[in-house]
This record gives structure tokens, C-alpha cells and sequence, in this order.
């Protein structure tokens, strides 16, 4: 374990019955990071979140939280880890105020309840029932619950699922206020964009195994060096089609489509190639319309590794 790191998971594998839901998942997560953990449907991502949070007893592999391992300190690791509960684990009856008082009287020490309301933003509505409330307040209100105990690491299964997306943003900047705060969290989500916002790092399961971790950016780099180039002639296709004669002699260039008066070209290096291209259309007295260059996202880097779609 290294200095830094808050949470160290080795060769962790976990079957029930003939499903083997994690077949080996080793990683490790700094302090003060925002580590997601992303992948298809069923791929043990949940499992490995029980597992870490001792809710599962894995069948082989080590965790070590903070140095601690669940069989021998698993009271310490309680007051350090917070886990949003479940929907069904709140009083519906009762309020937020509540709930969140009676979810403090499990620790011996915790946050006033006035503070992580103000943290959720749903001060206002702290007399309300939990009952009343909409999908995006409960959300906050979960994660509440796992701040409670003012841990060092908060683990969010999937916080935003179902939400809208000025609901989500709302989680998004919770969670952004944790980082701040020096908190480790561990999120797992389905929406691409918000692993690619706010994750200092990505790790991408697949079939119980990490397939790559790392970086946003640096996942998206290590993809491909290729970017798309796009160009529209407002001259129509015979500029076009000459334009793509030229740029075929690029030694920057990969590969060329022609779309009509659109012209598509994979470059190695795209500045150096619109710098040639344009040095064309000025000299043919073409007109370019537009101009764009499309940048790789998560999407690409989870299809290219997954083989599979993302079904947001
Ligand atoms: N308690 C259990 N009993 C039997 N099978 C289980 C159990 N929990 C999980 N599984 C199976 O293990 C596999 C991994 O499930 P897990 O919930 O960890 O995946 P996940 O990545 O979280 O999926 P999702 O994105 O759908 O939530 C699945 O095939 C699932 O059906």
C-alpha cells in the first residue's frame, strides 16, 4: 500500500453458484479522489462495492481500507466508510431531519444534521416527510445518510440513475463538494458524461476483470491517435473531391470519405493537416464552410474496450 492510497483491493473473485460475478478486480485509490468504477450490465460492479463495503464476504482476494482488513477491524472501518443506503432503508414517515438524526445515533461520533442538509441543499425542506419527496432530493438525501459519519470514503452506487439531468447536476456538485472536502469517493455510474466530468479516474469492468484504468483523458489519449476532420464546401462536390485528391498526399492524413459537399479525413495530426488543406482551398479559391474536429469521448474508449454499446 502506498502512502497515498486509502483503499487497496487485490485478486478479488466472487461466484455464486455457477455465476462467477468477479473473476479477478485488483486496484487501489488514492485520498481525495473521485474513482468510478464503470461497465455493462452485470459485469460485478455492484459486487465489488459489496464486497469493499463488507457487505459480502469475497472468495478470495484481499481489501485493505485504510491499512484495515474487515476480519480483523471491522468496527474501525465502519466509522471511516459511509455507504448511501437504499431507497428502502429510509423512514418514510419521518423527516429528513429525522432520518438523518437517527442515522447519526449509529456512530459515536457524527455531522450535525444542519450541516449535511446545507451540504445536500434540502435545508428547506428538512420538516418534510422522506415520503414527499421527488427521485433527485431522495438521491441527496442518501447521500446525506452516508455522509453522516463524516467518513473518510463514500461509496455511491449508481447515484444519478434515473434522474433528469438538472438532478443529476445536483448530485454532481455534492459530489464535486466532497472532493473539496477531501473525501475519497467511490461512485459507479451509467451515464458516460458524468464519469468523464467528474472522475479523477475510470475503471472499466467487464466480465468480473478491469479492462483498463486510469485517467479520463488519458484513456481517451491512449485510444487513438487518429482524430476526425470534418470540412464542408460551400462549393459543392467537385471542390470537395479535389480537396480530397490533395489531402491524400498528406503523409498526416489516414484515410479520406466524401460525403457529398462533406469531406472527412483521419489525421494523425490534425492542426498540420487543416494547415495543408486550407493552404489548397486558399490557392483553388474554395470555400469552406465549416470545420470541425471530433475529439474522442469515455464512449469510444468503453466501445473499444467492451466491444459493447452504451445503453444510456
Ligand atoms: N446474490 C446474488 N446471487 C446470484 N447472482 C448474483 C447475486 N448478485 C449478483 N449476481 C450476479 O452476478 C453478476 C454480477 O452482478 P453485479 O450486480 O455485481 O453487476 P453490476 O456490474 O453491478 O450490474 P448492473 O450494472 O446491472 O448493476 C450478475 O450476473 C448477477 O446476476
Amino acid at each position: 500500500m502506498n502512502d497515498l492510497s486509502i483503499l487497496e483491493v487485490k485478486g478479488l473473485r466472487k461466484a455464486f453458484g455457477a455465476v462467477r460475478a468477479v473473476e479477478e478486480i485488483s486496484f487501489s485509490v488514492e485520498q481525495g479522489e473521485i474513482f468510478t468504477i464503470i461497465g455493462p450490465n452485470g459485469a460485478g460492479k455492484t459486487t465489488t462495492l459489496e464486497m469493499i463495503e463488507g457487505m459480502q464476504i469475497p472468495d478470495s482476494g484481499t481489501i485493505e481500507v485504510a491499512g484495515m482488513t474487515w476480519d480483523k477491524d471491522a468496527e474501525r472501518i465502519k466509522t471511516i466508510i459511509g455507504v448511501q443506503p437504499q431507497s428502502s432503508a429510509m423512514f418514510e414517515l419521518l423527516t429528513l431531519e429525522e432520518n438523518l438524526a437517527l442515522f447519526a445515533s449509529f456512530y459515536p461520533h457524527s455531522k450535525s444534521t444542519a450541516e449535511v442538509l446545507e451540504m445536500i441543499n434540502l435545508t428547506e425542506h428538512r420538516r418534510k416527510n422522506v415520503k414527499s419527496l421527488s427521485g433527485g432530493q431522495r438521491q441527496r438525501l442518501a447521500i446525506g445518510l452516508a455522509m453522516i459519519s463524516d467518513p473518510q470514503i463514500i461509496f455511491l452506487d449508481e447515484p444519478t440513475t434515473g434522474l433528469d439531468p438538472q438532478a443529476r447536476r445536483n448530485i454532481w456538485d455534492i459530489v464535486l463538494k466532497l472532493k473539496e472536502l477531501g473525501k475519497t469517493t467511490i461512485l459507479t455510474t451509467h451515464y458516460m458524461e458524468e464519469a468523464e466530468k467528474l472522475s479523477d479516474r475510470v475503471c472499466i469492468v467487464d466480465q468480473g476483470r478491469v479492462v483498463t484504468l486510469d485517467t479520463p483523458a488519458r484513456l481517451i489519449d491512449r485510444l487513438t491517435e487518429e482524430r476526425e476532420v470534418r470540412l464542408f464546401f460551400q462549393d459543392g462536390e467537385a471542390a470537395a473531391q479535389d480537396t480530397e485528391q490533395a489531402a491524400r498526399q498528406d503523409a498526416t492524413v489516414v484515410r479520406t470519405l466524401l460525403e457529398g459537399s462533406a469531406l472527412k479525413l483521419w489525421s494523425i495530426r490534425p492542426e498540420e493537416t487543416l494547415y495543408g488543406v486550407f493552404g489548397f482551398t486558399k490557392e483553388k479559391g474554395y470555400k469552406v464552410e465549416q470545420v470541425s474536429i471530433r475529439e474522442m469521448s469515455l464512449e469510444d474508449v468503453f466501445i473499444a474496450f467492451t466491444g459493447k454499446e452504451w445503453r444510456d
